[in-house]
């Protein structure tokens, strides 16, 4: 199943420099993993927001979940997931 996730990170005003960087270096870990699974397909920054949009191919919502909220950032963000399907008139055999 595809998913397209749109998450917006909230980062606490009281984190220190060093709290921030540590997330960040492990967002990039977990999410860099998941990837080279071929299961993140797409990851694009949202131009003017601390905000991502992508596409995730997972199995199933369990999977999906087990995916999102393996990010450390997870409790931080606020995610909106869009299921899609074929469109009747594309004209590309495959969704991705
Ligand atoms: O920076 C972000 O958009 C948050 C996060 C989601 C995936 C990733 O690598 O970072």
């Amino acid at each position: 199943m595809i998913y397209v996730v749109e998450m917006d990170v909230n980062i606490p005003e009281s984190w220190s420099e060093d709290k921030l960087a540590d997330y960040i270096k492990r967002e990039q870990e977990t999410s860099q993993k998941w990837q080279k699974s071929g299961k993140w397909v797409y990851l694009w920054r949202v131009a003017g927001k601390y905000s991502n949009i992508s596409v995730i191919d997972a199995e199933s919502p369990d999977e999906l979940h087990q995916i999102i909220s393996s990010l450390p950032l997870f409790p931080y963000m606020n995610i909106k997931v869009t299921s899609v399907c074929k469109h009747p008139n594309a004209i590309r055999e495959t969704m991705i």
